[in-house]
């Protein structure tokens, strides 16, 4: 079982298999941007709250992207989790492998590069663990058994994370007027958690630790740490997102682009490599439930806003993102687009 980069890679030499097109390189330069807001979510209560609320909204729109700080998830709880997700990383091979799986209906598993490996032509720099959180009591029992405090300190991990996903969705509902508890619901009651390991890579210009996609849930957190790796597509240009220590960085996924009739934007983004260290990230993704159906909300919508996405069974749009993220279609959002191009392909 050696397709795990960190089992194999001496650093030196990048296989033909991890380098990518022209077009797919990330190249030498890119810049990193301050211009990705970083919100005080401390802020959201109070006198602020109406401001804070307003940068929430126009940072998904203009970037689908934010950062945020004072966002109360207890020190303690991150940095536990942060040895945690070290420490398994260090594992023995043999014992990560135990977890080593490509049946992406498993509760928990450890893969490299994508979980579809097999159908890849090209492969990203990356080892993965990849777990179910929700329910917590049932899927806990799934995750890895060393380092013994994993479950534990992982479990507070997202148990909090998943507080504050909540009160930053609870924000967006409230700035898109929808209402209190929109969210609350089977629309973001699957949570799973990936632990993203990028080993030290010997030529960053031409490979990708994760290729350019969008999130296909409602809200991502992920804990970037201090190496920078995250890069944007914005304006066409890919930037980087600065790396704060303990602050969380959300996106927003085609869930929530679909539930705000397209007001709030799911933008492209790719994890790149780079020579000397090696970059841990943990990223917590809130989504729909399998056979919830998601559709623009329906406050949203009247004569001079039609909708402009089609209901969608969310199992069956992840089906289509898988397509769309191996390059089979453009686009996982273009089949549910109701002024897609569909009209002009008849003509
Ligand atoms: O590791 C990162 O910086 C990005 C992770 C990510 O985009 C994802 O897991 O969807
Ligand atoms: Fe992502």
């Amino acid at each position: 079982m050696d397709k795990f980069v960190s089992t194999w890679s001496d650093g030196k030499t990048l296989p033909e298999n991890y380098v990518f097109s022209t077009e797919m390189r990330p190249g030498e330069h890119v810049p990193v941007s301050k211009n990705i807001p970083v919100i005080d979510l401390g802020k959201a209560v109070g006198l602020d709250r109406k401001e804070t609320i307003q940068k929430i909204i126009e940072a998904s729109q203009e970037f689908g992207f934010f950062q945020v700080i004072n966002h109360g998830v207890p020190q303690t709880v991150i940095d536990d989790a942060r040895t945690a997700y070290q420490d398994f990383f260090d594992l023995p091979t043999e014992e990560k492998l135990k977890l080593c799986s490509s049946d992406i209906s498993q509760k928990c598993i450890y893969y490299t590069s994508n979980v579809v490996y097999d159908e890849e032509d090209i492969h990203a720099w990356r080892d993965s663990l990849r777990h179910f959180c929700s329910p917590l009591e049932e899927c806990i029992h799934s995750w890895p058994q060393k380092p013994t405090k994993y479950r534990e300190v992982v479990g507070k991990y997202v148990t909090e994370v998943n507080e504050m996903g909540t009160r930053i969705l609870e924000l967006i509902s409230e700035g898109l007027k929808l209402g209190v508890g929109y969210f609350a619901n089977e629309l973001s009651q699957e949570q799973y958690l990936s632990i993203h390991c990028y080993p030290p890579c010997p030529d960053p210009s031409l490979t990708l630790g994760l290729r350019p996609h969008c999130d296909t849930g409602l809200i991502t957190i992920l804990l970037q740490g201090t190496v920078a790796g995250l890069q944007t597509l914005t304006d066409g240009q890919w930037i980087g997102v600065e790396p704060i220590l303990d602050a969380f960085v959300i996106n927003i996924g085609y869930q929530l682009q679909i539930v705000s009739n397209g007001k709030l934007h799911s933008v492209e983004h790719r994890a790149v490599t780079n020579k000397d260290e090696t970059r841990m990230t943990a990223a917590f993704f809130i989504e729909p439930k399998g056979d919830c159906i998601v559709e623009p909300a329906k406050a949203l919508i009247n004569a001079e806003n039609p909708p402009i996405y089609k209901s969608v069974k969310y199992a069956e749009f992840v089906q289509v993102f898988r397509e769309a993220y191996l390059g089979k279609i453009k686009n996982a959002l273009e089949p549910y687009m109701i002024t897609s191009t569909s009209s002009l392909s008849t003509e």
